[in-house]
């Protein structure tokens, strides 16, 4: 059936959700508890169900006791939810199912009807598979097989990441799903895009009269993307063991926040077209021609054990399930460029890596300084100024400039115009999941990933994969609960730049000064 799409209105249509992987981590941590938000906020219309599937048994009160525990741990509005709990506990259901059997998903569909005539749901059915990705083209298969997308409505298919460990078999994964689903039936998941402060970038770029006209190479410097965490790979050792930082965040959350920063604007504000542009910069990322050249831009490394301060932290290859030689990255650098008319010239930093000292998400623009050899700048060595965008957990908007100081004849001192969102809002900013499960139920593909995305990040990041399999570029070592490697610091230094500090560094060894 044709999309009927109404992303502009602030309730979802009446649709079954189904939750595959009901049973595990993702679904208790984020999915039970987003669902609660959207309607507590009146976001979800009354004619809704959500359908949980995985295949150990769980009776109905078992499952709906679940989802209540996950609220109750994780949720934005835990504290109003023994007043509600009834109401909103009858719209959930289990199935028990192994998705390779087919005739648990014919039964599926009959319990899927049976919920449609209970609240009048029109056939519309969004599918969420919290799977490991191995699964995602059996469900699909199987859906089709067993009669689930026959219904009267539409049928969406949300998909966590990884979308595949390379080019190669993310292509693979995307001809199976594409054999039952449209791309415009899919909707994958970079929950980054569903965060507050990167969808902000597109406000903050295109709204501003300040920011708009300098937003180019002949103002700005340096763009630096920091994703630090102080965890390590906790439970997810053995998946983290083969993906590594590169897959796991650089392939997906660093090139989509890049591209929100570097896309030139749409000319209409529709998924397709925003789109459009955002693939157009992971086109125009110039690749990395040779290993040489991977080794010269891109700096990897493995935590060795350290501390947090209080506690001793173990070295990466200490960690469960993971192989005690192992060679994975948990840190990685890289200098990038986007080779068009806009960024020509300009170095886009970005870093990511466990177990260092802050947990933090910042973009850091840094523009062109002042030209030193005219008025002020003849005397004082004035700093470039600063906006930064802080993403997580802290969100809001740091703009550093110069100023006289105060009650000096003419000292000239970095000040902050700090805009801090989260202390306004504090936790009641929407959870990234539930923005996001809001726009798939709308039909609002927008901070969704289109193939095109995906695939064209895969390729760029691949050739750093393969150079590091041919082992070309060192393994470099951090203690656990440090910034990272010195040949970080080097990446921008060779280019007469540094890092700066991120939200929550130590302000004692913040050098704004830092020529
Ligand atoms: N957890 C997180 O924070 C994040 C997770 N992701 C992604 O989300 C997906 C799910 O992750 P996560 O929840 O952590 O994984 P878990 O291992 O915790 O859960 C996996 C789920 O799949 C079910 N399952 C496994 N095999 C089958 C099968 N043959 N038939 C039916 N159900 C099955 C399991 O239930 P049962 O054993 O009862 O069958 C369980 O409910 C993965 O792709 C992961 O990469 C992405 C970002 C963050
Ligand atoms: O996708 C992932 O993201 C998390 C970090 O997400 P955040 O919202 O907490 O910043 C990361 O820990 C995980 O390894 C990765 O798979």
């Amino acid at each position: 059936m044709a999309e009927n799409l109404n992303f502009d209105t602030l309730n979802t249509p009446g649709a079954v959700f189904f939750i595959f992987g009901a049973t595990g981590d993702l679904a208790k941590r984020k999915l039970f508890p987003a669902i609660y938000s959207l309607y507590r906020e009146g976001k979800l219309s009354e004619d809704f169900a959500v359908i949980g599937v995985a295949r150990r048994p769980r009776t109905q009160d078992e499952f709906r006791q679940d989802v209540y525990s996950s609220i109750q741990e994780f949720g934005r509005y835990r504290s109003d939810l023994n007043a509600e709990w009834d109401a909103f506990a009858q719209h959930f259901e289990y199935k028990s199912l192994d998705i390779n059997d087919i005739d648990g998903f014919r039964e599926l569909r009959e319990q899927t009807e049976q919920l449609e005539a209970k609240y009048e749901i029109p056939g519309n059915r969004l599918f969420y598979l919290a799977l490991a990705p191995e699964l995602f083209g059996s469900v699909s298969f199987n859906l089709m097989k067993g009669g689930m997308l026959d219904g009267a409505g539409w049928n969406r298919l949300v998909i966590e990441k990884p979308f595949g460990y390379d080019l190669e078999s993310a292509a693979k994964l995307n001809e199976e799903i594409n054999q039952v689903f449209k791309e415009e039936e899919i909707y994958r998941i970079d929950h980054y895009l569903g965060k507050e402060m990167v969808q902000n970038i597109e406000v903050i770029r295109f709204a501003n009269a300040f920011f708009e006209p300098l937003w180019n190479n002949k103002h700005i410097a340096n763009v630096q993307i920091t994703l630090s965490e102080t965890v390590g790979v906790e439970e997810r050792g053995g998946y983290y063991d083969h993906a590594g930082a590169l897959r796991d965040m650089g392939q997906n959350h660093m090139l989509q926040m890049l591209t929100m920063i570097a896309m030139e604007p749409p000319s209409r504000l529709l998924p397709e077209d925003i789109r459009d542009e955002k693939v157009k910069v992971l086109r125009s990322l110039r690749p990395y021609a040779s290993s040489e050249e991977v080794a010269d831009h891109v700096v990897r490394a493995q935590y060795t054990k350290g501390s947090n301060g209080s506690k001793e932290l173990p070295a990466y290859r200490e960690e469960d399930k993971v192989n005690p030689e192992s060679n994975t990255e948990t840190y990685f650098a890289a200098r990038l460029f986007v080779d068009n008319f806009r960024w020509a010239g300009v170095p886009f930093y970005i870093r990511t890596g466990k177990r260092l000292p802050v947990k933090t998400t910042e973009v850091v623009v840094e523009f062109k300084r002042m030209p030193g050899n005219v008025y002020l700048g003849q005397k004082h060595s004035l700093e470039p100024n600063l906006l930064v965008i802080r993403v997580n957990p802290m969100e809001g908007l740091y703009v550093k400039i110069n100023a006289k100081k105060p009650g000096s004849e003419s000292e000239i001192e970095p000040v902050a115009m700090d805009f801090c969102q989260s202390c306004l809002v504090g936790i009641n900013s929407p959870e990234a999941y539930e923005r996001l499960i809001h726009d798939a139920a709308r039909g609002d593909h927008t901070y969704f990933t289109r193939w095109d995305e995906v695939a064209t990040a895969w390729s760029f990041v691949d050739k750093i994969a393969q150079s590091w399999r041919d082992n070309q570029g060192p393994l470099e070592n951090y203690p656990a609960g440090s910034w990272g490697p010195q040949q970080a610091d080097a990446l921008l230094e060779k280019d007469g730049f540094h890092w700066w500090p991120v939200n929550g560094q130590d302000e004692d060894k913040v050098i704004w000064t830092k020529s």
